[in-house]
């Protein structure tokens, strides 16, 4: 007899979270599945909780309350109990990088990843464009574009079935914030990789995702397609939407 699995084709499973630092509720409730090679944007007003909601997925803070699941098994609540197992499946870029000042861009990317050939080393180098004259050169001589490339190339060093991205183009001119979101596009595409990307930048967000969770005030207040998302008529998601795509600004200021 066939029985239908529910977990099949679902990556990552959230379920229930709550969160709350010193008696202040930060996540309420939040509850999310994410399919198998589904590009998934987390967006929300600042302070919403997307950071703490990531860093409680990845086991680097605990939960009050709740569970994750990853390929159906469900994953220790903290980083201390963890079994590493998981960490070998996933990439994570950092907000503002986060490299090692004192490593060598090829050290930096091969941190993640110690039994790595030189060949693996280059070859995410490679995928992120970054020029082969500058590879041992530290990060504080490149530029937040450029830093950015090292940080994916290292969170795709191993290969990983699931990328978190954690504002990749934050801090960016807006020609280098496109460059990097056709990046991860392609990345995407050629690894097809499960994704989830906290961004703000609302006008790169097609290139970035097909499918929105937005964070508001706590909880998980709107969720669906991306085209859906950009002329949704819930209000606060379409203001947001509306400040973050207003073409129109420039010219009644001026
Ligand atoms: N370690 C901590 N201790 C206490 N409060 C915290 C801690 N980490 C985060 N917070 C609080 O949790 C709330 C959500 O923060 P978070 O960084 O997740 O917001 P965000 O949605 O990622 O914002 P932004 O878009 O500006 O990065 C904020 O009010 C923040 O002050």
């Amino acid at each position: 007899m066939f029985f239908d699995n529910p977990m099949a084709g679902i990556t990552f499973s959230v379920k229930n979270i709550y969160k709350s630092f010193n008696d202040i509720c930060i996540l309420k409730n939040i509850s999310f599945d994410i399919q198998d090679q589904q590009t998934v944007a987390l967006v929300g007003p600042s302070g919403a909780g997307k950071s703490v909601l990531f860093r409680c997925i990845l086991g680097l803070c605990s939960l009050d309350c709740g569970d994750v699941f990853f390929k159906g098994r469900k994953l220790p609540s903290s980083i201390v109990n963890n079994s590493g197992k998981f960490f070998k499946d996933i990439g994570v870029v950092f907000q503002h990088s986060a490299l090692f000042d004192g490593m060598s861009v090829r050290e930096n990317v091969a941190f993640s990843f110690p039994k790595h050939s030189a060949y693996a080393v280059d070859e995410a180098l490679d995928q992120v464009q970054f020029p082969a004259l500058h590879r041992n050169t530290y990060p504080s001589a490149l530029s937040g574009g450029m830093r950015r490339r090292v940080s994916i190339a290292r969170a795709i060093v191993r290969k990983p079935n699931i990328l978190f991205l954690d504002e990749p183009t934050a801090g960016l001119d807006p020609v280098a914030s496109h460059t990097i979101s056709l990046l991860i596009q392609q990345i995407q595409n050629i690894y097809k990789v499960t994704c989830i990307t906290i961004t703000h930048d609302i006008l790169r967000l097609p290139l970035l995702a097909k499918r929105v969770l937005f964070l508001s005030d706590q909880q998980l207040l709107w969720q669906g397609k991306i085209d859906d998302f950009l002329c949704t008529s819930v209000e606060e998601v379409r203001n947001f939407v509306h400040f973050g795509t207003q073409q129109d600004f420039l010219s009644s200021i001026r």
